[in-house]
């Protein structure tokens, strides 16, 4: 059950990547050098990238944080998010958020996607969102969608967008037992009856969707997004992506239109949620926003006026995955039972969070909750990706 929010928010530590042997510290570690390995392997890059990957690559996990240059085109925003606060100190010193934005942003540097030049706005991922988004498993979802009874659609709908977030493709590239991701394990919390009363069949309200992961997270989104259009639990909705390819998989402009083509391409029931999404589009019942903040490095309760004030005038603001809730939360440290709800005293509107935990990172958690997962896994159940929630903030 949400919980109101307290007048005297508590606080926890920042997450930082500087202790050998945990989980931020192994992400700066061995995988970001294993995105830096996959994207190298990708394309036929020349010399001159293969040079700067080398450099980021000793830069990122033994050298220090440096500044972008000087003519590049978003310096004075990296400023404003506190990079000279950043630079020259150990990407393991200073916050995890941080490093982990930051890398995204050196490593389109590297490869030339902001350009100028003949590889400019080439996604560096690209090949393997594709490959994800063109796999069988997605033709099998796609089938099931025709399966599903009237009654079933809220509930399984809302689920595939929540489930759809085990499809990060960053996370897949660590995880060892990424195929055990589809026992059907329980949420941690879920808060779906209050998510729904915030969406009445009457609805003319507008919802945000924060996006995370493109192809087979973004389609359950873009059908759930469909869905609600069509029951009228909404008037308009606003998905929110990224400006730039982001942490692997998150979803671009080009990877909803890649999406939207995949399910006007499918058959039966998909096909008329993809024709649903473009009339939408057309005619503005749909809107794609893709605000610099969402690839900010700094928590949600930092982001920028104009930002606020769309959000604020949302009947419900979605906020998706792992890296989302990170910033909802402020990335701290919290003990798993502080109440979500005061932690998220600083977003605009009412927010619900869907998000499989692949990070150490949680609150709202039921004492008995959280004493039958430690007693059952120890900590791992904070990072496997086999667990989900849905928290709502009213
Ligand atoms: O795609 P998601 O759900 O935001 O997950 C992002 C993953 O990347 C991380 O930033 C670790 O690199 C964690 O937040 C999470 O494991």
């Amino acid at each position: 059950m949400p919980d109101t929010p307290s007048p005297h928010p508590p606080s926890a530590p920042v997450i930082l990547g500087n202790e050998p042997g945990s989980f931020p510290h192994s992400v700066l570690a061995e995988r970001h050098p294993a995105i830096i390995r996959q994207v190298r392997d990708a394309f036929p890059y020349g010399p001159a990238q293969h040079r700067a990957l080398d450099a980021l690559l000793a830069g990122c996990t033994k050298g220090v944080v440096e500044p972008l240059p000087v003519d590049a085109h978003d310096r004075a925003r990296w400023e404003a998010w506190g990079m000279a606060e950043c630079v020259g100190r150990s990407w393991y010193d200073i916050p995890w958020l941080w490093s982990e934005s930051y890398f995204y942003r050196q490593l389109l540097d590297a490869v030339g996607h902001f350009g100028p030049g003949p590889w400019q706005g080439i996604d560096p991922f690209r090949p393997f969102k594709l490959a994800e988004l063109d796999s069988p498993e997605t033709d099998e979802e796609l089938a099931a969608l025709g399966a599903l009874s009237a009654d079933d659609l809220d509930r399984a709908l809302l689920h595939g967008s929540l489930w759809g977030n085990r499809a990060d493709l960053g996370f897949r590239l660590s995880a060892a037992h990424a195929g055990s991701a589809d026992t059907a394990p329980g949420l941690v919390a879920d808060d779906s009856e209050t998510l729904w009363s915030l969406l009445p069949s009457t609805g003319a309200g507008t919802l945000c969707l924060i996006a995370d992961n493109a192809g087979r997270e973004l389609i359950p989104d873009l059908l759930l997004i469909a869905h609600l259009l069509e029951r009228g639990r909404i008037g308009r909705a606003v998905l929110h992506i990224k400006p730039y390819p982001y942490y692997v998989s998150d979803a671009t402009t080009a990877d909803v239109l890649d999406a939207l083509r995949r399910l006007t391409g499918a058959r039966r029931a998909a096909v008329d949620y993809g024709r649903v999404l473009w009339s939408a589009m057309a005619d503005g019942r749909l809107a794609l926003r893709a605000h610099p903040f969402s690839a900010a490095p700094l928590p949600y309760a930092d982001m920028p006026d104009d930002l606020r004030g769309e959000l604020a005038t949302a009947a419900l603001t979605v906020v998706k995955g792992d890296l989302n809730y990170r910033r909802l939360v402020g990335d701290r440290l919290w003990a798993p039972t502080t109440p979500f709800g005061d932690v998220t005293a600083h977003f605009p509107g009412p927010v619900a969070a869907l998000r499989t935990l692949k990070s150490d990172v949680i609150t709202g958690l039921a004492p008995d909750t959280e004493a039958a997962l430690v007693a059952a896994e120890g900590q791992r159940w904070r990072t496997g990706g086999t667990h989900a929630l849905i928290q709502v903030r009213t």
